[in-house]
């Protein structure tokens, strides 16, 4: 159904979405958020019907503001349009000329859905300050599109100068099936660290500056961007490493394929769709939670990019792929249709595994990563002053920080190392003030028993440091098993309540996690059902197989949220798991190698654990 509203108010186009409603049914049933889309006219058809397929699996109550013409008298024409010709949806399309054109915040705030998220996309052009435009204040999510400006690089840089949480980009969106392929392609032996990446793409390409940016970002290597000629897109990614290159290349046939290459292995024909404008906006509409990722690759990795050569020169000297590997062509169809048919799900593109799979992939990079010292006190050392350039960051970057303590061996000397620190005044009172910490896992005995993690970590001068008391996060102490389940609970509690909307945990800066000789990190022990926990942060413990038997411990979903995780393992009777946890990767009989950071993971090791690693 379309109902036109000529030279109308957003009065009667509410009172009319009423009637309809009235008329045909609760339409406003099960919309779960509103999208506002601010275009121009020129796009305005393309963007509806983007809009409109995007929404299939997330129905949304879609509220178009057409920047009609801006001279002239004020005026809004609508149209509503509901059923067979919205699919899943309800479209209001608002057609604003003259002076309500610069009003659009306020044509549209009577027409949001009431309690639901709000996200707003400009298909075209979009201010300057996205998130300080009137529209954008409005919105949980604000999604651009660099590809569609004229000077995309430009549009990147004023991106990055007014980036608020919340931002996305479409040309960021793109990537996500490179980022798959190559974070799967980083997941298998060896896992050696990556030493260069070089992408190569037209000049000016969005998506190309922004994996270039994602990869100098993740990897922490020198990356630069190689020039193509002009309209071939983005070509191919290149990440050097000891053993040889690994190569992605797009296929030049203008299929939906590219190959995969590592070094001593045959090329591997990979499908590498670009999603359509719907597909990407879909992409989007699925989080609701700020993209830390992209706005790593943005503010942290873009700028330390280097403009590289042309690919021409690039290929002469070796530096860049010079097409596509060459596929086994008696192998090639069914290499072929397992790649683009069989995938697995998380193979995919535009598929919710990928996020997790491309960090994943990097952090299995990355966890070669592994720094080893002469002992424990010499480890316990270099932790306590990376963790606290760590926290100086966090909390000029976002005012906090939330360190996550581990009891055991390793944990207790790390605590020692920063008091000692405190004691001689290295920790500075304005930063650490604002520094929560909270425990990994705690075991359930009486408050200030020797077997609690926490009264270890006061006797090793816990109270020394300039943090609030307020801000040590202590897990509920008790001496009745049976109420375990409730001291998980309550900490679960506690945490949510420092967690930043979308959330169950607060942004976890690092935790730290020791390992035991069974490869158990906090209490989450070989076999043990607390790993598969996915629906709570916590759990309780009642037979741990270490004594004490009843303990309070962080599961997977939060332990994986943060975004460091460093494991911190000192002794001859951990190299076996060292080992073991390391060559594997979510074996719950090897609960260390469950759990992995965002961005990092780091083994800090005595010479004695990483015995078994050379
Ligand atoms: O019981 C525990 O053990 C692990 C490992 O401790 P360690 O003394 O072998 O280093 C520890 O990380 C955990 O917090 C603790 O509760």
């Amino acid at each position: 159904m379309i109902r036109d509203l000529p030279s109308t108010s957003t009065r009667t186009v509410s009172k009319e979405l009423v009637r309809i409603r009235n008329q045909v049914g609760a339409i406003a049933m099960g919309r779960v958020l509103t999208l506002l889309v601010s275009v121009d006219e020129e796009l305005a058809d393309d963007a509806i019907r983007a809009a409109n397929d995007a929404t299939r699996q997330h129905p949304a109550r879609i509220l178009v503001l057409v920047r009609a013409n801006s001279r002239g008298k004020g005026r809004l024409d609508a149209q509503i349009r509901v059923g067979g010709d919205a699919g899943a949806s309800e479209i209001v399309v608002l057609r604003l000329y003259g002076d309500l054109s610069r009003q659009q915040a306020a044509v549209v705030t009577p027409l949001l859905l009431p309690d639901s998220p709000i996200v707003a996309w400009w298909p075209g052009d979009a201010p300057a300050d996205v998130a300080g435009s009137p529209v954008g204040q409005m919105a949980n999510r604000r999604i651009t599109d660099a590809a569609t400006g004229p000077r995309p690089a430009t549009l990147l840089k004023r991106r990055a100068r007014h980036y608020a949480p919340g931002d996305t980009d479409l040309a960021w969106t793109r990537l996500t099936r490179w980022r798959a392929l190559l974070a799967a392609s980083l997941e298998a032996a060896p896992f050696e660290p990556v030493e260069s990446a070089a992408v190569t793409a037209e000049p000016d390409d969005p998506s190309a500056a922004l994996l270039a940016g994602w990869l100098a970002a993740s990897l922490r290597c020198p990356v630069s961007l190689v020039r193509s000629a002009a309209g071939t897109g983005l070509v191919s990614v290149r990440l050097d490493r000891a053993s040889g290159p690994i190569d992605l290349v797009r296929s030049t046939d203008g299929g939906d394929t590219a190959t995969l290459t590592r070094a001593g292995s045959p090329a591997r024909l990979v499908a590498l769709r670009t999603p359509t404008l719907a597909e990407a906006l879909a992409e989007e509409l699925r989080r609701l939670d700020a993209d830390e990722v992209y706005a790593h690759a943005l503010l942290d990795g873009l700028p330390v990019v280097t403009r590289g050569t042309t690919r021409s020169r690039a290929v002469r000297a070796g530096q860049v792929p010079d097409g596509p590997g060459a596929v086994d062509t008696s192998s090639r169809s069914s290499v072929s249709s397992r790649s683009l048919e069989g995938l697995t799900p998380s193979e995919r593109g535009s598929d919710e595994g990928v996020q997790a799979r491309v960090d994943a992939g990097l952090s299995a990079a990355r966890e070669d990563d592994v720094r080893t010292f002469g002992d424990r006190d010499a480890v316990a050392e270099a932790v306590a002053d990376e963790l606290v350039r760590r926290v100086e960051a966090a909390v000029a970057d976002r005012g906090e920080a939330h360190v996550v303590l581990t009891g055991g061996s390793a944990g207790t000397a790390v605590t020692t190392a920063l008091a000692a620190r405190a004691r001689a005044g290295e920790l500075e009172r304005e930063v650490w003030r604002c520094v929560h910490l909270w425990w990994g896992d705690e075991r359930f005995v009486p408050a200030g028993h020797e077997d609690r993690n926490d009264a270890q970590a006061d006797a090793a001068g816990l109270a020394d440091l300039p943090v609030l008391e307020r801000n040590v996060h202590r897990v509920p102490a008790g001496s009745d098993p049976d109420r375990a389940e409730e001291a998980a609970a309550r900490y679960a509690a506690e945490l949510a309540t420092h967690a930043p909307e979308g959330s169950r945990v607060p942004h976890l800066d690092v935790v730290l996690l020791g390992v035991g000789p069974d490869a158990h990190v906090a209490s989450l022990f070989p076999g043990r059902p607390q790993l598969d926990v996915t629906d709570r942060t916590t759990a309780a413990v009642t037979d741990s197989p270490k004594p004490p038997p009843v303990r309070v411990t962080l599961t997977l979903p939060a332990l994986t949220a943060a975004e460091a995780v460093w494991f911190v393992v000192t002794g001859e009777d951990k190299a076996r798991a060292v080992e073991r946890a390391r060559g594997t990767h979510d074996d719950h009989e090897m609960p260390a190698s469950c759990v992995r950071g965002r961005l990092e993971t780091l083994w800090w090791l005595d010479e004695a654990a990483a015995a078994r690693l050379r």
